[in-house]
This record gives structure tokens, C-alpha cells and sequence, in this order.
């Protein structure tokens, strides 16, 4: 796996960045849209019309044999159980049609070139691909992959959608016939609907007249910081794969990055409780002032195909699962999950590489540690030092050389809504709103433009995450050799992997990374008596720490609050706003400095590793999830994080 990462680490190569919205602009749209379409389904696949896939489902022998099992454990009739699967089919159908493609084509053309300045695209597809895995930040992020493929004779893919988007009156349709296929959420033991979805997808795959598109991280990060990988599509993607009903199947990482998203204060809402908006063709026309504003750039980078078949060779033995029947369920065992698992990490791994920074999320990451504000001169200074050290560490930036340093950074700053400059220094404004307002609110507003700002940051932070790992296990390992400072590092890295992406079961590997990030930074020696921090006033190392100050502060702050008697047992319901409020008192007390750890995604992503280190049980009861704190163990994390950070880790860095 390692081996592939490296090979698909991807060099910025400016002849290979194009801006699609050029030509749109000198051309006609509707000449565009109307245009002759010619592309080929992968590798001379056939055309499928929707009802002959949609017969090919209902008729395969897997989902006639799991329709037989589930009547004879339910005692129904066979025939009721097919006209359930039947409807659960016509519920979830795509029905793609080139002349609605068209439609939306020469609609988006006019609302991109209004909301964007530029949509640059890196590397053009070489190949067909099969299967498209974009990280997903917005609404945004489908509409210009089907764009892209429409304007460059590509198939046009079909793509898994959530089942809400459905439910837009006549969006919803024009979503299906635009290749969009409709899934539940949460399908739980729904063994039917399991069936019929799986073999759907694989049929799909099997067919190959069209490319998969597929969200792996599940639903848009708030945050805008990749998320760990759900499991179930990809499982589908590659069962064919498995059971040898075809050579090989591509996988092609996308990585979308913005200067400023559609629905940035929407997701900072969400972060800090307000709940998220239904989809409804409403509220989509009533979002139409967005076309007002600028949302600058937004950058596309497919990456390199991956084979699975290069994947699988040597962990795989597809001999054992061929013997399986085709028409029975394949029931993954162990070493089959870690392969699935390993791969979906590995996809969200490779769109991190790809993914282009851009000045904003470097100037964001310096606006976060200098919470009071900042002069000018001195955020240029930091800004343009952050930008050497992100590019020695591999970060590929998006920074028009042509232009100055200043003017590239005050354009930057132009487009964003929650920092101003005044009178020379920068400084985060909080949202405006009616006042007068109480602490608590006046708290709620400077947390969410904190919040919108650390999303840009975090667009940014795969980049630094393992140095900074190894950073921060530097401060407090008992001494500075490498088993020890490799022990906090393990520790840390286990505590935060629901965090930040990390490929399972690689420490060791992410450690020589962040060591190697900090060794090429001048940061870091090693020699036969340890790992000594260098630079001057160590001042990289530092920096380093201070950027996941913010993180470990709110998962300090999380086992500190599920310490106190009312937390000893409480549901999946009630523990974001109980957390919230008390995290708000602390905050209000100045008992904790980040607004950060007002974030619901934090706060949720601890509540999950401490599920998953033992110290808090989940179970279910009547009808909702409940959590048991074992205080013991939760204490014994609680010390042990506290002894892994130096108390001097300051939250504002000095680079
Ligand atoms: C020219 C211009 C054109 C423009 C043209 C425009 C085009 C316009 C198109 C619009 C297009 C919109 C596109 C939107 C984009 C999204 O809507 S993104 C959201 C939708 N997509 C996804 O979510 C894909 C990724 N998600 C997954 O893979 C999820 O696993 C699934 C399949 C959705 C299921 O989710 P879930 O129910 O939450 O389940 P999950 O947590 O994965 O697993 C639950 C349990 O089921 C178990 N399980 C897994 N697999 C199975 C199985 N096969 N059988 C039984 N149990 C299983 C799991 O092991 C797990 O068990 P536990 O660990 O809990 O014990
Ligand atoms: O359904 C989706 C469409 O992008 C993604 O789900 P969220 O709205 O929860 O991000």
C-alpha cells in the first residue's frame, strides 16, 4: 500500500493545470451544450438501458436466492418479498439521459462562471476511468465532476447519492436523469435493501457502461478535513473483483479543494448545534443570492488510476472466492475486510496528496494562532515563512508566481467573509447579526467565523499532521530516544486516528514520515542518542505543535467534562448539546481557549476513539444509542494525554 501512495504522490506540474471556465467564457454555451457527445463506455462496454439494468438486478440469482432466504425466515411470500425489492430498486434507480446532461450542462455553465473565477483542473484523464472517488466538501463537488466529464467526452458517470437530495420536488428527477442513483442512510440490518443495493453497484461495475461515481467519506465534511472512509459502498465496488467476474477494476482519487465554499457558514452552524436544512427546491431558490458573491477558485485533481488487481496481488488469494457461487453472498472474512478497509483508507490518503492549497488556507492557519489580530507585515512575514515549510513538506500550492506575495495575499483575502484588514492588521471579524447580544451569543458568533476559518486551515493540515505528531511527542517523551518518543507518538496518533486519516496498523511508517517532514525542514536531528528538536528557538517544532493544539485541547476538554458525575451514563442524543454547554461554561470561565472546542465534529470524532479504546461502551436500548463512561479508564487517558503534551505547548505558534 505504501509503496502505491508514494508512487501516487502527485508533483504540481503547472503545464498540466487548465482552466475550464476559459473557453466558456470566449465560447457559446448553448453551442456547448448542444454540442456533438461522443464518448465511449469503458474499454467498449455496452450501452445499458435503465430498465434492462434495472431487469439484470431483479432477475440475478444473488438477489433471487437472498429474496428466498429472507421469505423463508420472515414467512412471507416469495413474490412479496420480490415486489418489496422491486420498489426498493425503483426507489434507488438512476435513469441518465445525454439530454438532460445537456440541460444541466448549459445551466452550470452559467452559474460557474458567476460564482467562479477560475475551476482549474490538474491532468487530464489518460484512461477511462471506472470508478471516480471524490473527497466531498460541497454541493458543488458533483455537479462539476459530471462537468468535467461532459466537457471532455467522457462518459458521464453515475453517481450514489443520499436518499434526502431524492426529495427535492423536480430536482430530485432532474438529479436521476442526470446518472444519479438514491441510497438510504443509516440501512443498518436491512438485509433486503443490503441485497438489492449491492447488486446494483455490482452490476454496475460488472457492466461497465458507465463510471461509478461514489462519496467513500459518506457525507460532505463540515469541517473540510478528510474523514475516515465508510465501508459498504467500496465493499460493493470490489466484490466483482473478488469473485473474479472481472480482471480489474480502476480506481481514480479526485481531490477538490476551494478558495471559499457555497456553504461555509452552513457548515459552521451545523459545527456549533444549528441543525442542518432539509433539501427542498425552496431552499435551494432561496439560496440564490450565493450567485452574488465571488467564490474565487476551485481546484480538481484526478489523480493516478489505481488497479486493484495491483492491490490485491499477494494479499488476496481470489482463487478461494471464485470457488464461491456467483448467485450466493459473499461473506468477507477477516483478511477480505482489512484489504476493503486498507483500500478506502488508502483512496482518502491519495486525495489528501492531490489535493492543491491555496494562499488562504496558509493565511487561515496563521489568522487561527493569532487569535487577537495581526499586523500586516508581520502575517506576510509568517504567511510566506509557513508557505517554505508546507512546500518542503510536500504540499503542492497554488500561488501565482507572476504576481507579488502581497497582492496575491490581499486578493485572497478580498473573497472571505470572516477576516478584515483595518488600519494595517488582520483580525478574525465575528458574523454580523442583530444585537444586543449576551456573552453566550456574542461567543457563538466570533466561534463560528473561528470555526469557517479553521475550515480553510484544515484543507491544509494533512500536510503537517504526522511532523506534528512527531512534534508534539517530542515535548513530552520521558527522553528524546526513538522508542520513547515513537511510544507518544502511537499514543497520540491512536487517540486522534478518528481525527485525521490514517492508513491502519501503519505507525511506523507515519512516524518515518513525520520524521523524514521534519529532518527536510531543518527542524529535527537524530543521531545515536535520540531525536533533538533544531531550528532556531525551535521555532518550526513549536509552530508544529501549536497546530493540533486545538484538537487536543477539545479531546482534553471532552474527557475532563465526561469525568463530572453527570456524564456517568447519557445518550447519543444528548451528548453533543450537554458537551456543548459545558465546554460554553469553561470557554465563558476562560477555563478553555479555543473556540474550537465548541466544534460538534471534535467533540463527536473523542467520543468515538474513547468508544473505540474501551474506556465508553455503546449500546443500544429502546430505540436509542447509550453510552457507559468507565471513569477509571477514561481517567487513565485523560493523564496519559496530559502527560504526553508538554504544559508549555502554547496554542499560538512563534514561525
Ligand atoms: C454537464 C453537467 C452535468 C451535471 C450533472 C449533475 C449530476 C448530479 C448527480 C447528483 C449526485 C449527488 C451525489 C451526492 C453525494 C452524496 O450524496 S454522498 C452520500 C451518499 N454516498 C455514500 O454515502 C457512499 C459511501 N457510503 C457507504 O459506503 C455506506 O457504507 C453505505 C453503503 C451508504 C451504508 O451506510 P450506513 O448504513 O451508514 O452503513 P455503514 O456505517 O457503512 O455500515 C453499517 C453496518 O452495516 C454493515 N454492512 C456493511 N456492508 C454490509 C452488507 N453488504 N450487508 C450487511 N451489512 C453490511 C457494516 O459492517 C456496519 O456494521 P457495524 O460496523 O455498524 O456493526
Ligand atoms: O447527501 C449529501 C449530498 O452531497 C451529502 O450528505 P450531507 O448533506 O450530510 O453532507
Amino acid at each position: 500500500m505504501d509503496r502505491v501512495l508514494r508512487a501516487h504522490a502527485l508533483k504540481s506540474d503547472p503545464e498540466n493545470v487548465f482552466d475550464i471556465l476559459e473557453e466558456r467564457r470566449r465560447g457559446s454555451d448553448i453551442g456547448y451544450a448542444l454540442r456533438t457527445f461522443s464518448a465511449q463506455p469503458y474499454c467498449g462496454a455496452t450501452p445499458l438501458s435503465v430498465s434492462a439494468l434495472n431487469r439484470m438486478v431483479q432477475e440475478s440469482p444473488y438477489l433471487r436466492y437472498v429474496i428466498s432466504e429472507i421469505a423463508v425466515e420472515s414467512g412471507e411470500p416469495f413474490e412479496c418479498v420480490k415486489e418489496e425489492a422491486v420498489s426498493i430498486l425503483e426507489e434507488m434507480s438512476q435513469n441518465l439521459q445525454l439530454s438532460f446532461i445537456r440541460l444541466m450542462g448549459f445551466a452550470l455553465t452559467k452559474i460557474f462562471k458567476r460564482l467562479f473565477s477560475a475551476i482549474r483542473l490538474q491532468r487530464a484523464i489518460q484512461e477511462h476511468p471506472v470508478i471516480l472517488m471524490p473527497n466531498h466538501r460541497s454541493y458543488v463537488d458533483f455537479l462539476i465532476i459530471s462537468y468535467i466529464m461532459f466537457t471532455y467526452d467522457l462518459s458521464v458517470p453515475v453517481i450514489a447519492a443520499g436518499i434526502p437530495l431524492m426529495g427535492m420536488s423536480l430536482i430530485g428527477e432532474i438529479l436521476r436523469r442526470s446518472g444519479a442513483f438514491f441510497i438510504r442512510r443509516a440501512i443498518g440490518s436491512d438485509k433486503l435493501y443490503w441485497a438489492v443495493l449491492s447488486e446494483y453497484v455490482r452490476t454496475i461495475v460488472r457492466t461497465g457502461f458507465a463510471p461509478l461515481e461514489f462519496y467513500v467519506e459518506g457525507l460532505r465534511s463540515r469541517t473540510l478535513k478528510s474523514l475516515n472512509p465508510k465501508l459498504g459502498m467500496m465493499q460493493m465496488v470490489l466484490e466483482p473483483f473478488f469473485k473474479g467476474e472481472v480482471y480489474d477494476i480502476t480506481l481514480v482519487p479526485i481531490s477538490i479543494s476551494y478558495d471559499r465554499v457555497l456553504e461555509e457558514s452552513l457548515l459552521a452552524h451545523e459545527l456549533l448545534g444549528v441543525p442542518k436544512p432539509r433539501e427542498t427546491t425552496r431552499g435551494l431558490l432561496k439560496a440564490r443570492r450565493v450567485l452574488e458573491e465571488n467564490y474565487g477558485c476551485m481546484h480538481v485533481s484526478f489523480g493516478n488510476p489505481v488497479s486493484v488487481r495491483e492491490l490485491a496481488k499477494g494479499r488476496i488469494p481470489r482463487g478461494q472466492y471464485n470457488l464461491i457461487p456467483r448467485d450466493l453472498p459473499l461473506k468477507p472474512g477477516a483478511e477480505l475486510q482489512k484489504f476493503v478497509g486498507d483500500v478506502a483508507h488508502l483512496l482518502v490518503l491519495l486525495q489528501e496528496r492531490g489535493l492543491v492549497l491555496n494562499p488562504w488556507s496558509l493565511m487561515a492557519l496563521i489568522l487561527l494562532q493569532n487569535p487577537d489580530g495581526v499586523d500586516w507585515n508581520t502575517f506576510t512575514h509568517k504567511t510566506l515563512r509557513l508557505r517554505t515549510l508546507a512546500a518542503q513538506l510536500g504540499a503542492q500550492i497554488d500561488w501565482p508566481a507572476q504576481l507579488p506575495d502581497s497582492e496575491v495575499m490581499s486578493s485572497s483575502m478580498a473573497l472571505q467573509s470572516v477576516a478584515r484588514v483595518e488600519k494595517g492588521y488582520v483580525r478574525l471579524v465575528e458574523e454580523a447579526g442583530p444585537g444586543p447580544v449576551t456573552q453566550e451569543e456574542f461567543a457563538f458568533r466570533r466561534a463560528s467565523a473561528a470555526l469557517m476559518c479553521a475550515s480553510y486551515r484544515n484543507q491544509a493540515l494533512h500536510v503537517f499532521t504526522r511532523p506534528a505528531l512527531v512534534a508534539v511527542a517530542m515535548t513530552a517523551a520521558p527522553s528524546c530516544s526513538k522508542e520513547d518518543v515513537f511510544s507518544r507518538f502511537c499514543f497520540l496518533q491512536d487517540l486522534l486516528a478518528n481525527e485525521f486519516v490514517f492508513m491502519p496498523g501503519h505507525a511506523a511508517q507515519d512516524f518515518e514520515e513525520g520524521c523524514s517532514g521534519l529532518l527536510r525542514c531543518g527542524a529535527l536531528s537524530i543521531d545515536d542518542h535520540g531525536l533533538r528538536a533544531m531550528d532556531e528557538e525551535q521555532d518550526t517544532a513549536v509552530f508544529l505543535g501549536a497546530v493540533l493544539e486545538p484538537f487536543i485541547e477539545t479531546y482534553q476538554v471532552v474527557l475532563r467534562v465526561l469525568c463530572e458525575e453527570t456524564f456517568r451514563t447519557f445518550t447519543e442524543k444528548r451528548f453533543v448539546p450537554d458537551v456543548r454547554a459545558a465546554v460554553m461554561k469553561l470557554f465563558l470561565s476562560g477555563e478553555v481557549r479555543s473556540y474550537e472546542c465548541l466544534s460538534s465534529d471534535t467533540q463527536k470524532n473523542a467520543l468515538a476513539a474513547l468508544v473505540r479504546m474501551g474506556a465508553v461502551s455503546k449500546s443500544r436500548a429502546a430505540e436509542q444509542v447509550e453510552y457507559r463512561v468507565n471513569q477509571s479508564a477514561v481517567m487513565r487517558i485523560r493523564s496519559t494525554l496530559d502527560g504526553s503534551v508538554a504544559s508549555k505547548l502554547p496554542l499560538y505558534s512563534r514561525l
